[in-house]
């Protein structure tokens, strides 16, 4: 991994844009080649494989070897079942992209170490603040100057997450959606101090991963979630009020509004402990708002550690 090194598109960039807070010298997006993703779980690990799968070199970081070893294993996995369909006629091509996408694959324990050749580190970690300012406190000091950080945060604030750095030009929101190998879209989040540059360096990144960019304000839930969460609340309500199974509301939803999968299919997706981060932390800055008030059942099955299917159980049973 070449150290520090940052390349610019050949093609002449247009800067009709206002440019924020940037040095004249920097005025076209960076490519991104060296992309560091924090946190293996099911978003780094999705984001990790599309990044590796699209002709950059990805570390993956998370806190122990053995779920490193256990993201890769997930990855190698999704990787098999695209290649079935993207080289149907062509299994050896198949077998040879694989090698090649684990190959510009490594991971680390360490994102001290890596940091020094990253062009653009993306966290997706545990939906905590305090957490997430650590680590971009923490890897701010050791960066190169040229760095983009990017959140893959749901519900939090792009701009409080940035505080705890001194790049508020070079930060940026990046959400992705679960299955990412699958999910078309990303929004990008711009906060009133994110560059120019570094949007569209955010923007850019995005198409070459083959995902459909949007641009999203620095906004609770930007676009997709502050939609999705209140549906999704208002589904366990109406369960909890005895006004439907969860079986026939996940039947109702498919079938009557034509989604791949019911709200509490999808709430089991994504975690039920990840949901109850995002409400409880809209609920405690906007108490008074009956759309984020939270959930008696949720907070008994995260308590219970029924996260959905990570853990094996949430509203339904995967084991
Ligand atoms: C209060 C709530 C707030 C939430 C806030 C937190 C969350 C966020 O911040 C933002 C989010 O991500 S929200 C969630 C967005 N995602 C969705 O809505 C997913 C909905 N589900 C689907 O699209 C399909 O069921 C899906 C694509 C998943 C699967 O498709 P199917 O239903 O047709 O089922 P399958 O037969 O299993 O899959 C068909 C083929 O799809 C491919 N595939 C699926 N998963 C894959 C994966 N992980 N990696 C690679 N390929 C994958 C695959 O080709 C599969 O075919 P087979 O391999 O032959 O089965
Ligand atoms: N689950 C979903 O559908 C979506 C989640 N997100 C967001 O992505 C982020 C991650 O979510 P998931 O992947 O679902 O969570 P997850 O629980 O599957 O994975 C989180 C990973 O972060 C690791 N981690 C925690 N602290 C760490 C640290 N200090 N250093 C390195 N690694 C650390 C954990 O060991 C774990 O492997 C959250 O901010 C969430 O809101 C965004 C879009 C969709």
């Amino acid at each position: 991994m070449s150290v520090g090194h940052i390349s610019t598109p050949t093609m002449a960039f247009c800067t009709r844009h206002v440019v924020r807070g940037f040095s004249s010298s920097a005025l076209r997006p960076a490519v991104i080649k060296h992309v560091m993703i924090i946190g293996g779980g099911q978003m780094g690990a999705g984001i990790a494989q599309v990044a590796a799968s699209t002709g950059h070199s990805v570390t993956l970081v998370d806190t122990s070897e053995e779920i490193l070893n256990k993201s890769v294993k997930g990855i190698e996995g999704s990787l098999k079942r695209v290649v079935k369909k993207k080289f149907a006629d062509k299994p050896e091509a198949g077998a040879e992209f694989i090698h090649k996408v684990l190959q510009s694959l490594s991971t680390s324990t360490h994102a001290e170490s890596v940091i020094q050749s990253s062009d653009l580190v993306v966290e997706a970690i545990v939906e905590n603040l305090k957490v997430k300012q650590e680590i971009f406190g923490r890897l701010d000091k050791l960066a190169p100057q040229h760095t983009i950080f990017a959140s893959n945060t749901s519900s939090l604030p792009i701009a409080d997450i940035a505080s705890s750095t001194s790049r508020l030009d070079r930060f940026g929101g990046l959400h992705f959606f679960n299955p990412v190998p699958m999910m078309k879209l990303v929004e990008v989040i711009a906060t009133p101090a994110t560059s120019q540059e570094t949007f569209d360096s955010l923007l850019n990144f995005s198409k070459v991963l083959g995902k459909t960019p949007v641009s999203c304000k620095d906004t609770p839930g930007f676009i997709v979630n502050r939609l999705l969460v209140p549906y999704m609340l208002e589904a366990v309500r109406l369960y909890e009020r005895g006004h439907g199974s969860k079986e026939d509301i996940d039947i109702a939803m498919k079938l009557g509004a034509g989604y791949p999968m019911g709200p509490f299919e999808l709430s089991d997706y994504v975690g039920l402990d990840t949901i109850k981060f995002i409400i409880d932390g809209w609920c405690e800055k906007d108490p008074g708002n009956p759309l984020f008030k939270s959930s008696e059942m949720l907070n008994k099955l995260v308590s219970e550690g029924k996260l959905g299917r990570k853990s094996g159980e949430g509203f339904y049973k995967y084991k």
